[in-house]
């Protein structure tokens, strides 16, 4: 370690550990942080950047810190703007997509867009896909779903239609390739990309244009990455590109354990082999974790250290031992989400735990609409992480396709999603009129609105009612070349189209909500202008406030300097993520375990802890003995999971839970297998014995109707209605019946041995109401 050298320095450094230290004053060159959960990685990189801005005096527009969140890159701003005050603001701090999202608009030209490109989602993708189909006349042999997933899938992989590589038998390849050939060429037509382009376009153009490349690759001297072990290919290309191996001043840092995004593409081995690609990189370790209590790292320990394929690291904590991790057994979900709210409202009043300092966890979205059920009706606070939720809101998406067709008229997609919306007569006829000719002449949309006297077989109301939307739309994109913020737009788009009129003049509960949300969506762009005003008053005084000037001929321009405001604004909800909803003050957070990652809690409660809820069932199809990659990610997701909690965590589990609309008797997860019993309390032989699945040997799913099935662990549903007093409920037995054969107990009516049992039998049979004396178990 080296000396400070100023009080800056002792500054940034004072709590800081020698290992973290070193991290920050590296000097030049790559520098990998590997480290497990909570031992300060995130910290090392705001420190290192203050440290490059205020003690090595780099310009903060030469810094790119990326990290996987919006919401992420707004903390690290905010602590950045606590460490270096207005300078903060000429940082690039921003995901992956927001950081090529504004490259490339700059360079749009280049790619064959415009400027105004709009950026289409999930939502939009799909209704492109099954054009694209459509167009490509392929068989519908294919599920567009499915076609969809390749295509983002070759995107991750840096793969144009050309580059995919398709073998001569592979005929489902071939299908994909043709779709996405055609998908393309419909995105670039309709002026648009999708997430995936945004990093794979640009990775594209500084392939095949040295120059361009090379003023970022000159303005960009500092380029920094968090959670550097979810990166795929094509994030790690771009990388490379902005930050050449061998000498580049990349910093990466990660832990492969929290590597949970496998299913995006991501790829773990480019933390594993990060010394391979920057021969030389410095790497330092981090062992003391800052967050969690003992018991709670010893438990994460247990679960990932069974995982094989992983840098062993083990943390140390000079926190207390804590307490006892709790362990939740309960009837089914909703007396687990019941609890959940007791015992929240129990910590709060008892154990003075902030609501905002605590946190519930689920595996799958469709788990948090009980809890947030038995948290409203037992009156706790809470928000639901899941950004994207208020911009999916349809009369949000149908607002928002407007603001777009006022920045660009020809995105398609839009246009057809309002034709009719508020409605104004223009019938699926007319539509498929219009298409058909835009498509024959190979125009937009828009275009062939403007030509619709040479639509064939349109009669004089339809080419009235197509002339008055064409009307509104040149009207709105006249608007929005002059606009001067983004809430001017709205405000002018809202009136021009009716929206939110039609809603109140219906008048129903329903449509007030909607109107109140298009109102919210207004109530965003004003606060983006004003965010925007202050951050370039700001800037405008930081830069003023430097001695030093940029040096001639460098690129030293905020990326967005051009950007009209309402197009920013787009942007800015175009890339809102699942995990991007603010945390509340006053508010318990519901969230995915993918939402969680790199936050942290006083408690945490981790639900559904059930085999095939979490390790999801997809994991449990796995072939292979120990479940493969598939089961490794969901080990890795219980890591992050457990390491969220700084002192109380609570893992719950239901003996039979409905989900998707199917009722399920799952056993227990078998990660809670792995968690040594004294940490739940328990002594050896305690009861309730501790589910103990048979974790490590392959298995079948639970529920399979299959006589070589494993069977409900019998003794754990013994224990556990011992302590939810559900004794005699027969749900879920397994039973034979002479000529259905074997099947399940669903639900009984009356008791004793004429009683009428529904059973789920295996194969065709199905659901029947039988005798009970003509069953017998097993
Ligand atoms: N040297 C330190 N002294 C005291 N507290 C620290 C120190 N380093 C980090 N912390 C605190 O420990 C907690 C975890 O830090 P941080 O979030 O940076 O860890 P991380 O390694 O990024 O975790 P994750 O792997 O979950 O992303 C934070 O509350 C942070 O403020
Ligand atoms: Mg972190």
């Amino acid at each position: 370690m080296e000396t400070p050298v100023n009080a800056h320095e002792s500054a940034l450094l004072e709590d800081l550990n020698p290992p973290q230290a070193d991290a920050v004053l590296h000097g030049d060159g790559p520098l990998l942080v590997l480290s497990g959960a909570g031992s300060g990685k995130t910290r090392v990189i705001t420190r290192r950047v203050a440290h490059l801005v205020k003690v090595r005096r780099v310009f903060p527009w030469r810094i790119l810190a990326v990290t996987f969140t919006n919401k992420a890159a707004r903390e690290m701003r905010e602590r950045l703007t606590a460490l270096l005050g207005a300078q903060a603001n000429d940082l690039v701090v921003s995901t992956f997509h927001s950081a090529a999202a504004m490259i490339l608009r700059r360079e749009a030209e280049h790619v064959g867009l415009t400027r105004s490109f709009v950026i289409y989602d999930d939502g939009d993708q799909m209704s492109l896909v099954k054009r694209a189909m459509r167009d490509a006349g392929v068989d519908p042999v294919m599920q567009p779903r499915e076609i969809l997933h390749r295509i983002d899938q070759e995107k991750n992989a840096a793969r144009l239609p050309d580059d995919m590589r398709v073998e001569n038998d592979d005929l489902r390849g071939a299908i994909v390739q043709r779709v996405y050939r055609v998908y393309q060429r419909l995105l670039r037509a309709a002026n648009a990309v999708d997430f995936g382009d945004l990093l794979l376009l640009l990775v594209k153009l500084f392939r095949d244009q040295p120059a361009v490349l090379d003023r970022y690759r000159t303005r960009f001297t500092h380029v920094l990455v968090d959670e550097f072990q979810d990166t795929n290919p094509v994030q790690y290309a771009l990388l490379r590109q902005l930050a050449p191996p061998p000498s580049a001043n990349l910093v990466v840092v990660g832990d492969d354990d929290q590597s949970i995004y496998r299913w995006r593409g991501a790829d773990v081995d480019n933390i594993l082999n990060f010394p391979l690609q920057y021969p030389g990189a410095k790497v330092v370790k981090l062992e003391q974790n800052y967050r969690s209590d003992q018991n709670i790292l010893t438990a994460a320990h247990e679960v990932i250290s069974k995982n094989t394929r992983r840098m062993a690291k083990k943390l140390w904590s000079e926190r207390p031992k804590g307490e006892n991790l709790e362990l939740m057994l309960h009837r089914d979900e909703r007396a687990e989400a019941q609890e959940v709210a007791r015992r929240i409202l129990a910590l709060q009043r008892e154990g003075f735990i902030k609501f905002s300092s605590m946190a519930v966890f689920y595996r799958t979205n469709a788990q948090s609409r009980v809890l947030e059920e038995a948290l409203r009706l037992a009156r706790v606070p809470y928000t639901l992480v899941s950004g994207r939720s208020f911009y999916d809101r349809a009369e949000v998406r149908d607002a928002s396709a407007y603001l777009r067709l006022m920045v660009n008229p020809r995105s398609d997609a839009d246009l057809l999603r309002v034709l009719n919306v508020p409605a104004r007569g223009i019938g699926d006829t007319t539509e498929e009129r219009l298409t058909d000719f835009a498509n024959e002449q190979g125009l937009s949309l828009y275009e062939a609105l403007a030509e619709r006297q040479r639509i064939p077989a349109l009669n004089a109301a339809a080419q009235k009612r197509l002339g008055g939307f064409h009307q509104l739309l040149v009207s709105l994109h006249g608007f929005a070349q002059t606009a001067k913020d983004a809430a001017g737009a709205v405000d002018q788009m809202l009136k021009e189209t009716k929206l939110v009129e039609t809603l109140v003049a219906d008048g129903s509960d329903e449509s007030l909500t909607r109107a109140e949300n298009l109102k919210e969506l207004l109530g965003a762009a004003q606060e983006f202008d004003l965010k925007r005003a202050s951050d370039s008053v700001a800037s405008a005084m930081a830069a003023e406030a430097r001695e030093e000037e940029a040096p001639e001929g460098v690129d030293s321009a905020p990326l967005t300097a051009d950007v009209p405001p309402l197009q920013a604004f787009l942007e800015q909800i175009s890339l809102v993520g699942e995990a991007d909803a603010e945390v509340r003050e006053g508010r318990v957070a519901l969230m995915t375990l993918h939402a969680a990652k790199g936050l942290e809690f006083d408690a945490v409660f981790l639900t559904g802890m059930e085999d095939s809820v979490f390790p999801h069932s997809r994991a449990l199809k796995s072939e292979e003995p120990d479940g493969g990659e598939e089961m490794a990610e969901e080990r890795r997701l219980c890591y992050v999971g457990f390491t969220r909690a700084r002192k109380r965590l609570f893992v719950s589990l239901a003996q039979c839970r409905s989900l998707f609309g199917e009722l399920k008797y799952n056993p227990p997860s078998r990660f809670l297998a792995d968690v040594p019993q004294a940490l739940f309390g328990f002594k050896e032989n305690d009861l309730p014995a501790p589910p103990r699945p048979a974790a490590m040997a392959p298995r079948r799913r639970a529920w399979d109707d299959d006589e070589t099935g494993p069977r409900v662990d019998r003794s754990y549903s013994q224990a556990s209605s011992d302590m939810e007093a559900v004794s005699g409920d027969v749900r879920g037995m397994r039973v034979r019946h002479e000529q259905f054969g074997s099947g399940r107990i669903v639900s009984t009516d009356g008791s004793g041995p004429n009683a009428k049992v529904t059973v789920e039998f295996g194969g065709d049979v199905g659901l029947k109401r039988v005798i009970a004396r003509f069953l017998i178990p097993g």
